[in-house]
């Protein structure tokens, strides 16, 4: 028999496959790990922008939840569009006592501007969900609001990430400098140890979804039994190539390239390759 690692994405829909549910399960395919999802909203948009949004009601979001939970249990949790304070409970109340690790990323507003949570659920995220996460992973204005002070520097996302981890309870947290100018440069701080994460920049539009493409290839890697820096490290590989390797999709911000890795490989294949 054939065993494999799985891992469930709780967040909202795509429908052109770039963000949200449909991206995550294209990388938890590609990282080969047997994907999972509950969706919480669904969203009528594409590579120009958010149309309009239903929510699921939180009691259908609960039985989503446990049709997973009670016959297939995920080995790695991510969240993504979180909209309400209601969602948020009911997802700390099934993850409360959970030792499965759980990646957030705090979706707030889309590339495109529209808002994807309420202004009341940016405060609840941070008592509800962080202090249950294994790692958090915001750019800089989701970092921005959870922290309270602007973030322009790299010593500003180092403060971010260490207060996101001493203050508000969660167990790492990696800001991402995907807004920032120059390399993109990703702060992990996992409780112990600062690690910079860098890449080149590339000059490129199509950067819709790079934050669940990110957040998801952590996922799959912790799912698969790596630590957080080690997850961190694939995961960065993962969306560098498909930022570098755009598919020229869409006529707005285009989707990531979930191939793009395949063409130079991630570190740990590098080295058995090596081997
Ligand atoms: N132009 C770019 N070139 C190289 N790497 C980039 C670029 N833009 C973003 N990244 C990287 O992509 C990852 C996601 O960061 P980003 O800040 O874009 O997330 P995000 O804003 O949450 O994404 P989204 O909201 O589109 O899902 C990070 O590792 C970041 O450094
Ligand atoms: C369902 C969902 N989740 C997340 C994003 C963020 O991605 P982006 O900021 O690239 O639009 C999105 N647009 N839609």
């Amino acid at each position: 028999m054939h065993k494999i690692a799985s891992a469930l994405t709780i967040a909202g829909t795509d429908p052109t496959g770039g963000a949200g549910i449909q991206a995550d399960l294209k990388v938890f395919q590609e990282r080969e790990v047997y994907g999972m999802s509950v969706i919480t909203s669904v969203v009528a948009q594409n590579t120009e922008g958010v149309q309009d949004v239903q929510h699921l009601t939180v009691d259908f979001i609960e039985k989503q939840l446990d049709a997973v939970l009670t016959d297939i249990p995920p080995q790695a949790i991510k969240t993504g569009m979180i909209a309400t304070v209601e969602m948020m409970e009911l997802i700390a109340k099934k993850l409360k006592n959970s030792t499965i690790p759980y990646v957030i990323d705090p979706v707030m507003v889309a590339k495109s501007g529209h808002s994807l949570m309420d202004k009341t659920s940016r405060e609840v995220i941070r008592q509800t969900l962080i202090p249950l996460a294994t790692v958090v992973t915001p750019n800089v204005p989701e970092a921005e609001i959870l922290v309270g002070f602007d973030i322009q520097t790299n010593d500003d996302a180092e403060k971010a990430a260490k207060l996101i981890v001493d203050e508000l309870g969660a167990q790492a947290a990696i800001v991402k400098g995907g807004h920032l100018t120059g390399e993109a440069i990703d702060v992990l701080y996992d409780g112990n140890e600062l690690y910079y994460f860098q890449s080149e920049r590339f000059n490129t539009k199509h950067t819709h979804g790079t934050g669940c493409t990110f957040s998801a290839a952590i996922t799959a890697e912790l799912a698969k039994g790596k630590s957080v820096k080690d997850a961190v490290e694939l995961g960065k590989a993962y969306i560098t190539k498909a930022i570098e390797y755009p598919l020229e999709l869409g006529k707005g911000n285009g989707p990531t390239n979930h191939w793009g890795y395949r063409l130079e490989g991630l570190p740990a294949q590098k080295e058995i390759v090596d081997k």
